[in-house]
């Protein structure tokens, strides 16, 4: 399932972490993968796995103490990790992604120092402060001012170094006169304003964060991340558990994926959360497979017992010359296997080939796909990042409201025409191309259907990171200005004014 030649593939609790742990010899000559040197490297980990036992009671735990030197065991193994291998950069923005249990909270704790593997080697070359669980750390009758001070002298700091931060640490928690109130009396919002504010102030190399924003509101997130930014320009590394794949995606350099405490990916965040959510579907495809009451043969493709229904397409697009499309031959095609990507190109309103437009001018995409099982209803869509690797817009055929076909053959190849005005910044684009699939009953309902659950349905096929790029550059004469807005994109909409005296 995965691509070839890649890896087959709450409450706070903060840890001060400055010894350096005895590694052996193989250890030190494991080669950065990026090619820096080995004073770059900040944490190492080889073959880390993590084994608890399990009882079914708790009188076989005890008989296992007592008859353990006989050789007598009543538990049973259980792997929370198993070998997992990853090395972090100074300065390197790091994030662990994986469904609930697969191992994400007991890696940070081996990292934190508060776990210990059961097998392999963690080393990290310098002090490490963690946000794990939401409140342990804290004294709950303490009052926040003093758990400050607590905090602080845990993750290393003396008296006077909180004393001259303190203010600081107070202003960016924001949480008033709450702040001389014993801590139990705090919302959880407050108590991760706090804590977050204590553990960016203590200078560690490296930050551990275990889902903690989630629990803040969207101004504090906002906050939260800049201050993060900061850290990391100044060559802090950020490792950070979440189940947002936006925030992984966005503020992540890499990430590893984990799946039953298997190390499944390791690489660039975009790609890693691509991996996850293919993860994510294997599963989906037995529902898909199963919602779909007719038989699959084993060469792929479906006896369909209904009568075939296919909508009104608009097939009327001009499909570009073949020199418009982009060699796309060397780019991975992540997917499912269902389907790979035969053809990109993006060309001007005119269909000519084209990668720099002005602001405010049309492009459009061309894409096309081949499939190799049957496959109910298509959808294709493109993801747009800026130079920073931020989304600045995606939209696919389900979210334009499309007509698409509701059954596509085994060895069809479905083309997409996607046009979008580019009310952009100026600056270079990458864009990536994706087809997905829904099955027709819920394709049906999809209108009546909460987000997360027409999301829970989607069937993703294949997608290509960085199909193409292209440049956005400032109009010749601006109309009224040549700057048409600040920000990543301009938004549709009106100003006036009214002069009252
Ligand atoms: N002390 C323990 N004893 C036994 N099993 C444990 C223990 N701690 C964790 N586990 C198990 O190890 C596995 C990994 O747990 P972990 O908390 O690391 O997962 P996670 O990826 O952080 O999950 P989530 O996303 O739900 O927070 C789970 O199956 C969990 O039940």
């Amino acid at each position: 399932m995965l691509t070839e030649g890649r890896i087959p593939e709450k409450r706070i609790k903060k840890r001060e972490q400055t010894g350096k742990q005895v590694v052996p010899p193989e250890m030190q000559s494991l080669s950065d993968e990026n090619s820096h040197s080995n004073g770059d490297i900040l944490l190492s980990a080889q073959d880390v796995s993590k084994c608890y036992h399990l009882y079914n009671r708790p009188l076989d735990r005890l008989k296992e103490q007592l008859l353990s030197s006989v050789g007598k065991r009543y538990g049973k193994e259980f792997w929370a990790l198993r070998g997992v291998s990853f090395q972090i950069r100074r300065g390197e923005t790091f994030g662990i992604i994986g469904k609930n249990g697969s191992g994400k909270s007991t890696l940070l704790q081996i990292i934190a120092g508060i776990l210990k593997p059961t097998d392999g080697f963690l080393q990290v070359n310098g002090k490490v402060a963690a946000l794990l669980e939401l409140g342990s750390g804290f004294n709950p009758d303490f009052t926040g001012r003093d758990n400050v001070y607590l905090n602080g002298s845990i993750l290393g700091l003396s008296r006077i170094e909180i004393e001259q931060r303190f203010q600081e640490i107070v202003d960016f928690a924001d949480i008033g006169p709450f702040i001389d109130q014993p801590v139990k009396s705090y919302s959880s919002g407050m108590f991760v304003r706090l804590a977050f504010a204590v553990a960016t102030s203590v200078n560690a190399e490296l930050l551990l964060i275990d889902e903690a924003l989630a629990v803040g509101d969207v101004f504090f997130r906002q906050k939260c991340y800049r201050r993060l930014e900061e850290l990391r320009r100044k060559g802090t590394s950020i490792i950070l558990v979440s189940h947002s794949m936006v925030d992984v995606e966005q503020f992540c350099e890499k990430a590893l994926l984990l799946d039953r405490g298997r190390q499944v990916y390791l690489g660039k965040s975009t790609e890693a959360v691509k991996h996850y959510y293919l993860l994510e579907q294997e599963q989906r495809v037995n529902e898909y497979m199963s919602r779909n009451n007719n038989e699959v043969s084993e060469s792929g493709t479906t006896e369909f017992n209904e009568p075939e229904v296919v909508e009104r397409m608009d097939e009327s697009f001009t499909w570009p010359v073949e020199s418009a499309f982009f060699d796309i031959e060397e780019k991975d095609n992540i997917g499912n296997g269902w389907a790979f990507c035969t053809r990109v190109a993006i060309c001007d309103q005119g269909g000519q080939p084209c990668q720099v437009f002005s602001q405010g001018q049309q492009g459009v995409f061309y894409y096309e796909f081949e499939i190799n099982r049957d496959i109910e209803v298509p959808i294709g869509g493109l993801v747009i990042h800026n130079d920073k690797g931020i989304i600045v817009h995606g939209k696919n055929t389900l979210q334009y409201g499309t007509s698409v076909p509701r059954k596509v053959r085994k060895g069809s190849r479905i083309r997409f025409c996607q046009a979008i005005r580019f009310d952009l910044a100026v600056g270079e684009y990458t864009f990536m191309v994706a087809l997905a699939a829904l099955d027709s009953a819920t394709y049906n309902r999809r209108g009546m259907m909460p987000h997360q659950d027409l999301e829970g349905s989607v069937l993703r096929l294949a997608n290509v990171q960085n199909a193409g790029s292209f440049a956005i550059v400032f109009k010749k004469q601006g109309d009224p200005v040549q700057l048409q807005h600040h920000g990543l994109c301009d938004l549709p909409g009106e100003c006036r004014v009214q002069i009252l005296s």
